[in-house]
């Protein structure tokens, strides 16, 4: 059956309705179909490479050649109807259908001395959105003062973490991709910096698998205990980007240059056990029994005399800070570059129109 231009004005209407952000690919497909069925095949100059967003949309409605006008619009007309069922909101007894808890992206706890940030974005596998990077900073400063005695760091749902939410990339501010680029390396910096002065010992539970930054920063760490399901993978070449979170010192101190390398520079994903055997993981659970084994434990560390657990932290750590705060700047400059390489443009891109995942 054909769609109408009834049809077509009623499909726009419904997309507006959606509650739920459908996805950068869906969104794509729904923006070329749109611009093929009002002003027929693109014919605009191409975008620069460093135009992300606007790159992505340009290839997009290339891509559907000289497709009618009509075929389009029909098309057009039966994406969203399939796709409307999914988007529709979910009624308010029942849990948001992506289970995200109130609370936002990131969610703080603090009970029993302990100072729980759980990343909370599982429809996402918990990607960082810039906003999270500064909520983690907030909520690390707030646990640096609060009575706790120990700050975990965990993940909601299947993933511990995805890594830096690879969208951050995409909103160009009017300086262009240089100011992008310094403004991420200035966050970036600031974020690790975080962790390299924390005061107090930092745990992470890591519930699943864990990507990018979520791993790199663990060299920052004093546990990590893991699921049996977890995984760890620094993706950096593929990306065309570079190691971050000081992980260039911290990786080739604990695990040696090669095994580094073999992560950081070819993007080797470890097991939990190959995690555990490189120092990188201190102990792997089952994952039926992680959460109780786990938080038995820690809550046993609580009991320590405090300042003794301080003191002995500070004397393991005071040594190394000054030259993490050098490596982390180093990094940072070095990113700052690759931000600005066609390998990441391109890399970021793939990823936006579904041409590649890990
Ligand atoms: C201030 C800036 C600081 C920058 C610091 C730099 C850090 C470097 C890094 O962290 S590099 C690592 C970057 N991460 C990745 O490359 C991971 C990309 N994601 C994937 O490859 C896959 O999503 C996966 C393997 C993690 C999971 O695959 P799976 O098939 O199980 O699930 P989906 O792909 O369908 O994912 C579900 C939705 O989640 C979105 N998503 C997942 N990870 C990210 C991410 N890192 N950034 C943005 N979005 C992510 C994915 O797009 C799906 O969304 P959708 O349902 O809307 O399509």
């Amino acid at each position: 059956m054909r769609a109408s231009q009834k049809d077509f004005e009623s499909a726009l209407r419904q997309v507006k309705l959606w509650k739920k952000d459908p996805g950068n690919e869906v969104k794509l497909k729904l923006y070329a179909l749109y611009k093929q069925a009002t002003e027929g095949p693109c014919n605009l100059p191409k975008p620069g490479m460093m135009d992300l967003v606007n790159k992505a949309k340009w290839d997009a409605w290339s891509a559907l050649g000289s497709l009618p006008k009509e075929t389009a619009r029909e098309n057009y007309v039966d994406l969203v109807s399939s796709l409307s069922a999914a988007s529709e909101p979910p009624s308010p007894a029942k849990p948001a259908a992506d289970g995200e808890q109130a609370g936002g992206d990131l969610v703080v706890t603090s009970e029993n001395h302990i100072t729980t940030i759980t990343f909370n974005r599982p429809a996402k596998k918990n990607a960082i959105t810039t906003q999270m990077y500064r909520d983690i900073m907030l909520a690390l400063q707030a646990a640096s003062k609060d009575d706790s005695v120990l700050t975990v760091l965990t993940g909601n749902g299947d993933y511990y973490c995805s890594g830096n939410d690879l969208t951050n990339f995409t909103d160009i501010p009017p300086g262009g991709p240089e100011e992008k680029a310094r403004t991420n390396a200035v966050l970036l910096r600031e974020f690790v910096d975080y962790f390299i002065d924390f005061p107090k010992p930092l745990v992470a539970v890591v519930n699943g698998p864990a990507v990018g930054i979520s791993v790199t920063i663990l060299g920052l760490f004093d546990l990590v205990y893991a699921s049996d399901r977890a995984t760890f993978h620094t993706p950096f070449s593929p990306l065309g980007l570079s190691p971050e979170g000081c992980s260039s010192y911290t990786f080739p101190k604990m695990m040696g240059p090669s095994k580094a390398a073999e992560m950081l520079i070819f993007g080797r994903k470890l097991t939990a056990q190959e995690a555990c055997a490189q120092g990188l993981v201190t102990e792997v659970f089952p994952d039926s029994t992680l959460q109780k084994e786990v938080w038995t434990r820690l809550r046993a560390y609580t009991k320590l005399p405090p300042n003794a657990v301080r003191t002995s932290r500070e004397v393991m750590r005071s040594k190394g800070r000054e030259r993490l705060h050098a490596v982390n700047a180093e990094e940072c400059e070095a990113l700052r570059q690759r931000w600005l390489s066609e390998e990441c443009a391109s890399a970021v891109l793939r990823f936006m129109s579904r041409k590649a995942k890990l």
